[in-house]
């Protein structure tokens, strides 16, 4: 319990944001923090060189002293770089100086498809998400075929730009030859260990359920009782079937393109 809390302490003192007007690398102008996750810091910040606002993301001071925290930074920027031909921010900069780790990124002016569910209202019909999916998946495939997995193809990392569909947040990519990664906490939720697997698979689970975000938008509820997405959603039968493979609740599939040859066939 005092372990706990004195962790807590350092974490706040140690990975206190930089404020508005530092200057890091004497280039970069931090504007605001965009958010704070588990290994990192991000931020908006102005590129005095180029005069963009770009994102830069620092890992937290205490993961900095770990690691797997340095570790998994590196593979962050490393995964980024191979993908750049690939719809993901450009990779920038990275650089390590006395304020800490850092990676300079394009930052990519859209909306979330989170912004776009929960903020706009916005809603997806059976046929606009299959064509969304496609879309994602053939993405993916590619990720996938270059030997990478993203596992975190979450509602808050994908964002729509002119029309198109853009993956952010690599924090938790990794190589699918990464077999020695850091074993999950077992008690994180189990859809949670589904997804983090080093597995082509986690990231069509992660698809299943970005997909149910995307029917959920225009569901409204008629019971009274909660019941199971397959009884609430008005979809067709072999969308159904399909979304219950990606979600490994029958024999699920193991590529990216397998997905994509059933969702043709609806
Ligand atoms: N290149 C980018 N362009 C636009 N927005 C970005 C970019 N990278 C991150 N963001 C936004 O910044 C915020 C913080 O992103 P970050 O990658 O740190 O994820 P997080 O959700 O805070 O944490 P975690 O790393 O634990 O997932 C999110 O709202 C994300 O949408």
């Amino acid at each position: 319990m005092i372990a706990e809390l004195w962790k807590g302490m350092q974490r706040t003192l140690w990975d206190r944001p930089l404020k508005a007007g530092n200057l890091v690398h004497e280039r970069y102008l931090v504007q605001e923090v965009l958010g704070m996750g588990s290994y990192g810091i991000t931020y908006l910040a102005l590129d005095r060189h180029t005069d963009e606002i770009i994102v830069l993301k620092q890992l937290r001071n205490t993961k900095a002293k770990t690691t797997a925290g340095l570790l998994s930074f590196q593979r962050e920027s490393q995964i980024l770089g191979a993908l750049q031909k690939h719809p993901v921010p450009k990779l920038l900069n990275t650089f390590q100086n006395e304020q800490g780790h850092f990676i300079a990124m394009e930052w990519i002016k859209g909306d979330t498809f989170e912004d776009l569910i929960f903020r706009d209202n916005q809603t997806y019909n059976e046929k606009e998400s299959i064509a969304i999916l496609l879309e994602l998946l053939s993405i993916t495939d590619r990720f996938h075929k270059n030997g990478i997995i993203h596992r975190d193809l979450r509602i808050p990392n994908i964002i729509y730009r002119d029309k198109k569909l853009i993956v952010i947040d690599f924090g938790l990519a990794c190589y699918l030859t990464d077999t020695n990664l850091e074993i999950e906490d077992p008690h994180d939720h189990p859809e949670k260990i589904r997804m983090r697997a080093v597995q082509v698979e986690s990231d069509l689970f992660a698809l299943g359920h970005f997909a149910l975000f995307l029917l959920y938008s225009s569901y409204v509820p008629q019971a009274k009782k909660e019941l199971s997405w397959e009884e609430e959603l008005d979809i067709s039968l072999s969308f159904k079937n399909v979304l219950r493979k990606m979600l490994q609740l029958d024999e699920p599939f193991h590529s990216a393109s397998d997905v994509q040859k059933a969702l043709r066939t609806i």
